[in-house]
Parts: structure tokens; sequence; C-alpha cells
């Protein structure tokens, strides 16, 4: 079996999202634990979308398109944000190098669109 999706990145992250409501932030996935945060490639169609999956289960945390124009915010060294049609997703990074490689594969797949 050829996957059509390739990993362009792979970092550690706690995935969070915004709970609008309540003005205040949650982790994704309701665990306080981290995750493997990938960008994958989809060749055939050149789209990519972020996936993560907590460390401890594997269970899908976050599955978004990045689609063109999407504006990725780098509020700290260690926190990115953005948005998707439906929420707000929100990236705590253990350090500011895998910020900036995450955030790096982001632009990237960005311009490519
Ligand atoms: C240190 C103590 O940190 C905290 O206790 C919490 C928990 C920390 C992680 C576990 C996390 C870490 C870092 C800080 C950094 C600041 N921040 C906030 O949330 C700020 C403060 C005010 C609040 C208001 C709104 C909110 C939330 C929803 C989205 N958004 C916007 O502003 C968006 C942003 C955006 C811009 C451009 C493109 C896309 C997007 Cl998404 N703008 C728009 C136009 O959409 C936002 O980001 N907000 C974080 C925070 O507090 N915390």
């Amino acid at each position: 079996y050829i996957s059509m999706e390739h990993p362009v990145c792979n970092i550690t992250a706690s995935v969070m999202i915004y709970d609008n409501p309540e003005k205040k932030w949650v982790h994704a996935g309701n665990s306080n634990s981290l995750s493997r945060v990938q960008i994958y490639h989809h060749t055939q169609n050149n789209s990519y979308r972020v996936v993560g999956r907590l460390k401890a289960d594997q269970t899908v945390v976050i599955n978004s398109a990045i689609l063109k124009g999407l504006k990725y915010n780098q509020a700290t060294p260690t926190f990115h944000q953005w948005r998707d049609s439906r929420q707000v997703y929100g990236l705590n990074f253990q350090s500011e190098e895998d910020a900036q490689s995450f955030a790096s594969a982001m632009m990237s797949a960005l311009e490519s669109l």
C-alpha cells in the first residue's frame, strides 16, 4: 500500500483548544498529556493537515486541514495558534527550538499551497 500522505514534521507538544464560551484553553482530548503532532503532506492533491495523537494512547486530538491563507500566530516563543472554520487550536511546545521547527514546516506548507 503506497501511503498518499507523508509526515513533513514530527514534534511533541501539548495540543490545546480554545473554549470560546468559557474563554479559556482546554487540553484537546481532555488529557493533560503530550501529543505527537505531525504535519502530513498529501502528495497527490498537494494538501496538508495537522494531525496530533496523544502519546499515551494514540487518541487523535487534532486533525485540522491547513488551508491556503491560514494565519499561523506565534503568540509566544513556545505557544503558537491558528483558527479553522470550527475552532482555535494552540500548541504548547516544550522548547523554542521545537516551536520553530514546527513553525517552519507550517510556513513552508502554507507557501506551497
Ligand atoms: C501565560 C498564561 O497563559 C495562559 O494562561 C493561557 C494558557 C496557555 C497555554 C496552555 C496560553 C499560552 C500563551 C498565551 C499567549 C496569549 N494567550 C491567549 O490566550 C491570548 C490572550 C487573550 C486571548 C484572547 C483571544 C485568543 C484566544 C482565542 C484566539 N485568541 C486570539 O487572540 C487570536 C489569536 C490569533 C491571531 C491571528 C491568527 C490566529 C489566531 Cl488564533 N486572535 C484572533 C483575531 O483570532 C488568545 O489567543 N488570547 C495565551 C494564553 O493566555 N495562554
